[in-house]
């Protein structure tokens, strides 16, 4: 769908789908509501003439109750219009939000699950969920009484020069100076960016307070309260600088805006002495109080095109944002008709980068692993081990050379048969705040309850059941079911127990909170991995050991590679690596000697 250089209106349209007629007749209706709802000023204006006319004797004026009741029915029946236009726009604006929901996420859903990390569920679920809402609010509210500003003047006009036109024009005078302040000082291009200015600080802000609230345990533990304090503090800063900026730089336009829009009828009463001097006939006083009256109508509409330009304001600056996500281009799916021949995986001169990155993350590596093979990738941190393992799993597409599994370019393996091939177990394991036993049964939908038991008796989980409330039932998430994360990691070996993928990405949880943990996950995993072809992104190199090759990654490139032994005798990265490691393990048992 394009969705650039658009209206907003327009924009919105595109989600509306046969909807979009309902907000075409809500800006009809209205209309019709807004012109209907000055009749009752032309009743008031009948009823001053016939009192005028009749006057000292007042009992003559018969017509006075007929013209208030015609007056109390149509500023009824533009009442009635207005919330049948109402109902038209809530139709479509709620059917627009909806749409926009699920484009949006069906468009998530086909990124590369790369960009999806890396740019943070909560910011895209913000994104998702509060630029469709400020849709809403447009569409349903704003929009019909933008008809309704815009209406009104022009049956205003109308009515003007058919009563008086000179005092007409002269009521136009400051509501055109009001208008032109705000087209040029309240909506113009230095007011929508600091609108974004305003949003992006809010945004930084809300970001900043949840880093800091989540970081409260590790602050405390360091005892870097007050520094860490200084981000937060920052963003409040910031955020009240654009505040007030904004207020500051409102300030005049806004004075002038309300002085102009509340003095319509002041000019009035001054063009009165001016145009009659002591003469005043009546029409002419008919008429002043006529406009006077009418003049009321205007300010108000005066407001409501200024609310609906700061509306439009927000709803385009909400679109932007989305466009944000939309403009990230999908990973397009393979459909080629070769076969996936086994559970090899073999890497041809692979390079990638992130966006803006000056480096490549992975630079230049080419390597094959035949089916069933065990290798492990390990080195120091940042060398690249979590970003290669990614590519395989195709979460970004490499910027040159390829990737293949079973002799297929990944690039060209359908989305959904490439996710049954490979089974990505994460260091911090995804579980949904669903049960147990839906959250396993994700790995394969169509299995039993029996299927789900005996994976998670495989994975280890036995215990992890046994003590929460209701078993596998237990929503994870609710009160009272805390699930340490080497307890989620193994739940997650259970769930890619039953996918049974043939290709297995294990990304080692980097550390335990206690040994009994570790020795579950340890089994969980080698259970998992039998049979299997196993990428393991290791951090401890206990683990390795047995590897059938190691891979270590130093700076995007293969440094080294080979069996734990032959590493070990090589003298280079990893046997610099495998002494330290054995000093902190002697390091901690003597330690653990001491303690006792
Ligand atoms: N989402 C991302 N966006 C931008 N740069 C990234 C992203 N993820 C990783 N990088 C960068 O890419 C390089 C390789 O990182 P990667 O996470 O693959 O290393 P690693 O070996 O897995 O490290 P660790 O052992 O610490 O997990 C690093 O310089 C890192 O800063």
């Amino acid at each position: 769908m394009e969705t650039k250089k658009k209206s907003a209106f327009s924009k919105l349209m595109e989600f509306a789908g046969n909807h979009k007629y309902f907000s075409y007749i809500s800006c009809v209706l209205a209309v019709i509501s807004a012109w209907v709802a000055l009749i009752p000023f032309y009743d008031v204006w009948c009823i001053i003439k016939e009192v005028l006319e009749v006057r000292p004797d007042f009992s003559k004026a018969v017509h006075i109750t007929s013209y208030g009741w015609q007056a109390v029915g149509f500023a009824l029946l533009a009442m009635a219009f207005y919330i049948a236009s109402l109902m038209c726009s809530h139709k479509a604006a709620f059917r627009v939000q909806a749409n926009m929901r699920v484009y949006m996420m069906e468009h998530i859903m086909k990124l590369p699950l790369g960009y999806v990390e890396s740019k943070g569920t909560g910011k895209i679920r913000k994104i998702v969920t509060d630029s469709s809402a400020a849709t809403e609010t447009y569409l349903a509210h704003n929009l019909p009484d933008k008809a309704v500003s815009y209406a009104t003047p022009i049956g205003l006009l109308a009515m003007m020069a058919v009563f008086d036109w000179q005092l007409g024009i002269i009521s136009l005078i400051p509501a055109v100076l009001a208008f032109v302040i705000m087209g040029t000082m309240m909506m113009g291009p230095k007011m929508a960016e600091d609108m974004k200015q305003y949003q992006n600080s809010l945004e930084t802000m809300s970001a900043e307070a949840v880093e800091y609230v989540r970081g409260v345990p590790v602050l405390k533990t360091f005892g870097q309260t007050v520094f860490s304090f200084k981000r937060f503090k920052a963003a409040i800063d910031d955020y009240e600088k654009w505040t007030i900026d904004y207020t500051k730089a409102m300030m005049l336009p806004m004075i002038g805006f309300t002085v102009f829009s509340n003095a319509i009828f002041a000019a009035l009463i001054i063009a009165a002495y001016v145009l009659c001097g002591n003469t005043i006939t009546d029409t002419f006083l008919l008429n002043l109080i006529f406009y006077i009256l009418i003049t009321a109508t205007l300010t108000t509409t005066l407001m409501k095109v200024a609310y609906a330009g700061e509306s439009q304001m927000i709803v385009e600056d909400a679109l932007n944002r989305m466009d944000e996500i939309l403009d990230v281009k999908e990973l397009p799916n393979g459909t080629s008709d070769n076969k996936i021949k086994d559970a090899s995986v073999s890497l041809k001169n692979v390079k990638f980068s992130y966006d803006d990155a000056k480096t490549n993350a992975v630079d230049g590596i080419s390597l094959d692993i035949k089916a069933g093979e065990h290798i492990a990738f390990v080195g120091p941190s940042g060398g690249g081990k979590t970003t290669l393992a990614s590519l395989i799993a195709r979460f970004w597409d490499v910027n040159s050379g390829s990737i293949s599994i079973g002799g297929v370019d990944v690039k060209n393996i359908e989305s959904d048969k490439l996710m049954d091939t490979i089974s990505y177990v994460f260091q911090d394991s995804k579980l949904l705040k669903t049960s147990i036993l839906e959250n396993i049964r994700m790995g394969r939908p169509d299995a039993s309850d029996a299927e789900v038991l005996d994976a998670l008796k495989k994975a280890q989980c036995s215990d992890i059941i046994a003590k929460l409330p209701q078993g596998v039932n237990t929503v994870i998430g609710s009160k009272g079911t805390y699930v340490s994360g080497g307890e989620m990691q193994r739940l997650s070996i259970a769930r890619a127990f039953l996918k049974n993928a043939p290709i297995l990405i294990l990304d080692e949880a980097t550390a335990f909170a206690d040994p009994d943990n570790e020795r579950k996950v340890q089994l969980a995993f080698e259970n998992l991995s039998k049979d299997k072809t196993v990428i393991m992104i290791a951090h401890r190199l206990s683990t390795v050991t047995n590897a059938d090759r190691i891979y270590v990654l130093k700076d995007g490139k293969i440094a080294e590679s080979g069996t734990h032994e032959t590493l070990v005798d090589a003298g280079g990265v990893y046997t610099h690596m495998w002494n330290e490691y054995n000093k902190s393990v002697n390091w901690q048992v003597g330690k653990a000697g001491k303690a006792i």
